[in-house]
């Protein structure tokens, strides 16, 4: 069954509290059905509640928490995630991580997705960390790695989309944050793709935050996001 564009798009709820995202959520009604809850939010009181009600509520619900831990406590904080009956959950592609969460989430409908390479780094941050082979080598790396660990989807940038999907076979989710329409703001962000584009690059999933929440109207901004998407 092919994806519409209203089924790739994930509105990232970055913001303060509940009442906010409750009020985004409404204005942008049917036009948006899947939804990402990150830090800002899930820490926010009630914002894991939130959640799993959005979830209960028929929409798809992308729970970002990119894990990070020991085997034995991201197993059992995977368990808990996935009693909020979301459908996607981040994790950091560390080999230990990733098998500890695909072994979690087995059975129960959560797909682990593994954070590559943040598309706020550029090789220059990675040599800061380390890691003197540049961002398209890390990706690789952790792609086979998140395959060898069972991982059902991929975080990376649309720029590296098509040698994701090179890598990690045709059922893989390549879900890509990063997403600039023509003249939206960086901020923070290194590694940017237009909508159309990084779905041209292979990308299943496009996440996109400041530009649909932070729009005088998040609506309008999500529509032109979606027809950019269906042109492409
Ligand atoms: O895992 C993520 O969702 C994520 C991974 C990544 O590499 N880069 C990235 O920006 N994100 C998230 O995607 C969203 C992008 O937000 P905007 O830059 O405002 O569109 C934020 O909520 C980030 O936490």
């Amino acid at each position: 069954m092919s994806l519409t564009p209203r089924d790739r798009l994930i509105v990232g709820l970055d913001l303060p509290d509940v009442a906010s995202a409750e009020v985004v959520v409404e204005r942008l009604g049917e036009a948006v059905g899947f939804y990402k809850v990150g830090y800002q939010l899930a820490y926010a009181p009630g914002g894991l509640d939130f959640a799993r009600d959005l979830a209960a509520s028929g929409r798809q619900v992308f729970l970002d928490l990119k894990l990070h831990d020991i085997g034995n406590t991201v197993e059992k904080g995977v368990e808990a995630a996935a009693r909020l009956g979301v459908s996607m959950l981040t994790v950091h592609a560390y080999p230990q991580v990733m098998r500890a969460a695909v072994r979690a989430a087995a059975g129960s409908g959560l797909q682990i997705l593994a954070v590559t390479v943040l598309t706020s780094l550029e090789n220059a941050d990675l040599a800061e960390m380390g890691w003197d082979g540049g961002v398209e080598a890390l990706v690789e790396r952790r792609v086979r790695q998140a395959m060898d660990a069972g991982v059902g989807g991929i975080v990376a940038s649309a720029a590296e989309a098509g040698r994701v999907r090179a890598l990690a076979g045709p059922d893989a989710a390549i879900v890509t944050p990063g997403i600039r329409p023509a003249g939206a703001a960086a901020g923070d962000q290194k590694r940017v793709v237009a909508p159309a584009e990084a779905l041209r690059n292979g990308a299943t999933h496009l996440v996109v935050a400041r530009p649909v929440v932070a729009a005088a109207d998040p609506l309008a901004a999500a529509r032109a996001i979606l027809a950019e998407m269906e042109a492409a």
